[in-house]
């Protein structure tokens, strides 16, 4: 079996394939638009053939920005479009493909790749480990009420701004523009690229679905904000809710909660923690479901990764980080001061012994090193280790990703 780079002429072999995997057909061809597939980067999309020419494997990969802790975007390879013909399964493509990918991105320079898996078990042994999560907030119209802030000098309602409901249609380039600010901010978001928009490739709003947007303004009249969203038989579903402060959010929820004709309103894509719960004034009112993981997070350079991202305490940690699938090792000494890491390799004691994986998932700040090292999957070296460890990966801000690929 050969892995090879997928080429204009084969891209309906490649897009034939993937959809095989999944049990599904596509739709349309290529200049149909509006498709997921249409924003394949083509060189970088993977075929597996067998000695017989037949294509049974695909993967591919997007060149998106991930944003680190300490607003740093960087770029991430965003991995997606992985299959195997059913009858060709179990048999180590995936692994074959895996391996070949893995390298490909580290020879393009690439030290950091993502991807959200459609099984939870099938990416750990490739070393990428969960490091975002979601869920849905579903809240009865009949008990949305907001608490009044009880804070000394918060504002008691609205703020200043304004919110618009436009049709999706006419939303022009605000959304791509307001993505875009808030993503550069929040840790764990990734880009969606201009093509994304312009081919309406993706899950709505960036798909042509029909849908009503609530676009927030500030009050110069800057758009900072929006929801989009739909009501069918009485629930007012909304697909995502950017905004690009905390008072944004409020206002978009409270219009939304105030919808008439509705019984309830689902927010998808809503981070574990998320403040909206405690605004409420009946607590309960707020039901929680589909807590899920969202974005896998794979190290292809440890030092590199380490001393990327921002970093909101000081310290020094040794890791000793494993890489089986890759069949390498290293420790790792790591120093922070003033925000900024260094990450040399050393023969010094290891604080702490983890899979690279693992790395993966605290990488973001979207899990605690002490809740892997209790799980038993995080070695702490001696009884500091892991609440040390706990202190230097803090961020300012749980990570969340919402973007579908
Ligand atoms: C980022 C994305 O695109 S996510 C989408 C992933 N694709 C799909 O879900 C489509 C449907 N499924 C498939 O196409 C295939 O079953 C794949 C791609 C998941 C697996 O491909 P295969 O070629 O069968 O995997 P391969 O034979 O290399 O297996 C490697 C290892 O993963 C394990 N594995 C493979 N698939 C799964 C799975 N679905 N769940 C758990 N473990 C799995 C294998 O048992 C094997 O384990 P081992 O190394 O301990 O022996």
């Amino acid at each position: 079996m050969e892995i090879r780079p997928t080429t204009d002429k084969d891209l309906d072999v490649f897009v034939d394939t993937v959809h095989a995997a999944f049990g599904r057909f596509p739709e349309t061809p290529v200049e149909g638009g509006g498709l997921w597939w249409s924003a394949l980067e083509i060189d970088r999309c993977l075929l597996a053939v067998t000695a017989d020419g037949r294509a049974v494997g695909t993967a591919a990969a997007y060149s998106f920005e991930l944003t680190l802790p300490g607003e740093t975007p960087v770029p991430a390879a965003g991995v997606t479009a992985v299959g195997v013909l059913p009858s060709h399964r179990r048999q180590g493509v995936l692994s074959a493909m895996m391996r070949h990918q893995l390298t490909e991105l580290r020879d393009r320079g690439e030290f950091l790749s993502v991807l959200l898996a459609s099984e939870a078990t099938i990416y750990g042994r490739f070393g990428y480990g969960p490091a975002t999560y979601t869920g849905r907030l579903t809240v009865p119209r009949h008990r949305a009420a907001l608490a009044l802030p009880r804070a000394r000098g918060v504002a008691q309602g609205p703020t200043t701004g304004s919110v618009e409901v436009l049709r999706r249609s006419e939303c022009g380039e605000i959304l791509e523009e307001v993505y875009d600010r808030y993503r550069r901010a929040q840790p764990g978001a990734l880009s969606r690229p201009h093509r994304w928009w312009a081919l309406r490739a993706g899950q709505p709003p960036i798909a042509p679905a029909p849908r009503h947007v609530a676009v927030h303004r500030d009050a110069g009249g800057v758009p900072d904000g929006y929801a989009s969203y739909s009501v069918d038989a009485g629930t007012l579903t909304v697909d995502e809710t950017i905004a690009c402060d905390d008072s944004v959010f409020t206002a978009l929820a409270r219009f939304v909660l105030g919808h008439d004709l509705v019984g309830q309103v689902v927010f998808h894509h809503v981070p574990p923690r998320h403040p909206l719960r405690w605004q409420l004034a009946d607590f309960r009112a707020g039901e929680v479901a589909g807590d899920m993981d969202w974005l896998r997070v794979r190290l292809l350079d440890v030092p590199r990764a380490l001393t990327a991202r921002g970093w909101f305490a000081e310290g020094e940690l040794v890791l000793d980080v494993a890489d089986p699938f890759l069949g390498e090792h290293g420790r790792y000494l790591l120093t922070v001061r003033d925000g900024k890491a260094d990450c040399v390799p050393t023969d010094l004691q290891p604080d702490l012994s983890l899979d690279v994986r693992d790395l993966g998932s605290v990488y973001l700040g979207g899990t605690t090193p002490s809740t892997l090292v209790r799980a038993g999957h995080v070695r702490a070296h001696h009884s500091d280790a892991a609440a040390l460890a706990d202190a230097l990966f803090h961020t300012d801000r749980s990570p969340h990703c919402l973007h579908w690929f």
